[in-house]
């Protein structure tokens, strides 16, 4: 029998397989006369996204996998993703080789349009738990979008389905953490904090406990970096100007830089680091 190198018994290729005549006819570049840089600015547009895509998957798969108390294979899908938001971080340097002058020539082709009406990057915002029901605003008029956010709104965080679990392992999470409006920014506790210590003070009964802890900080890390890389290519591009979606730009992002997914993770460092914790 001949080994037939182009096709596989179905007969269908690597262009069918990838669905690639949709995805490579999907670059519409806007600007008239043509610019030669928009192109890239789509393509990293829709690469972030395509990225964007398989971190929903793969938090989605973690939360499950936590609400059913194992720890290990969650774990497995969070260092999947972090090493999404190291790409997504990286790819920033192709983004950064675009000059303002090379923006300004079709920028005004991209008319209101603005990242704050990417759908995916909040769905993982609201996956970590920075819920903001002011954001479902932006996407007036997209009724199928509005309904995934609004479902996306109402579904407890990885981070809350992880404090239930605490909860399960006996741990005393403070019970109004446990059930809750899980559409309302996420309160932060001091009590928590008390419990996150004991957690730390006791590594070798809490391993996994402690290594989700540390895992989640490096997701919350990594976001940031991913934040930080935004603005600045934003400030390099744009510098102080305002953005196409009406805030104040850079400004705006900086203000980003200063939440926190996981406040009682990193509440806990601070009694580490005093000494106040020790084992
Ligand atoms: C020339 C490149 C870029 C510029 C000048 C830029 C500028 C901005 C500005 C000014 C904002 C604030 C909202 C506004 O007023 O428009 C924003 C938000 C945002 N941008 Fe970009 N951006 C750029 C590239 C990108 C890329 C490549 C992505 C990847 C998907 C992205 C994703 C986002 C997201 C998700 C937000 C919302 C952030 C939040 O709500 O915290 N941006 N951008
Ligand atoms: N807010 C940007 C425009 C912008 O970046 C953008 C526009 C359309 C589609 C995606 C975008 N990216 C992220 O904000 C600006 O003010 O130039």
């Amino acid at each position: 029998m001949t080994h037939d190198v182009t096709h596989d018994s179905s007969g269908m290729s690597y262009g069918d397989y990838l669905d690639l005549d949709t995805l490579l006819d999907a670059q519409h570049t806007r600007a008239v006369p043509p610019q030669h840089d928009e192109l890239l600015f789509i393509i990293q547009h829709q690469t972030s996204e395509l990225w964007f895509k398989l971190v929903i998957h793969e938090l989605r798969s973690a939360r499950e996998l936590i609400a059913a108390d194992q720890l290990a294979p969650a774990l497995k899908r969070l260092a999947r993703v972090k090493h999404i938001q190291a790409t997504l971080s990286q790819q920033w340097t192709v983004l950064a080789t675009l000059t303002p002058s090379e923006y300004a020539q079709f920028r005004r082709f991209l008319a209101t349009s603005s990242g704050f009406q990417s759908l995916q990057y909040r769905i993982v915002e609201f996956m970590l738990g920075n819920k903001n029901p002011d954001m479902v605003k932006v996407f007036e008029g997209r009724t199928n979008a509005i309904a995934e956010l609004e479902r996306e709104l109402h579904e407890p965080s990885l981070y809350d389905v992880f404090l239930q679990l605490l909860a399960r392992r006996g741990l005393p999470v403070p019970p109004e953490l446990l059930d809750r409006d899980w559409s309302r920014p996420y309160p932060a506790s001091e009590e928590l904090v008390d419990v996150i210590a004991s957690i730390y003070r006791k590594l070798d009964e809490y391993w996994d406990i402690y290594e989700t802890c540390e895992e989640l900080v490096d997701l919350e890390d990594n976001f940031q970096l991913w934040r930080f890389r935004h603005l600045k290519t934003v400030e390099r591009i744009i510098g102080m100007g305002r953005g196409t979606g009406g805030s104040a730009g850079v400004p705006f992002l900086r203000r980003a830089l200063e939440q926190t997914f996981f406040p009682e993770l990193y509440a806990v460092r601070g009694r580490i680091a005093e000494g106040t914790i020790g084992s």
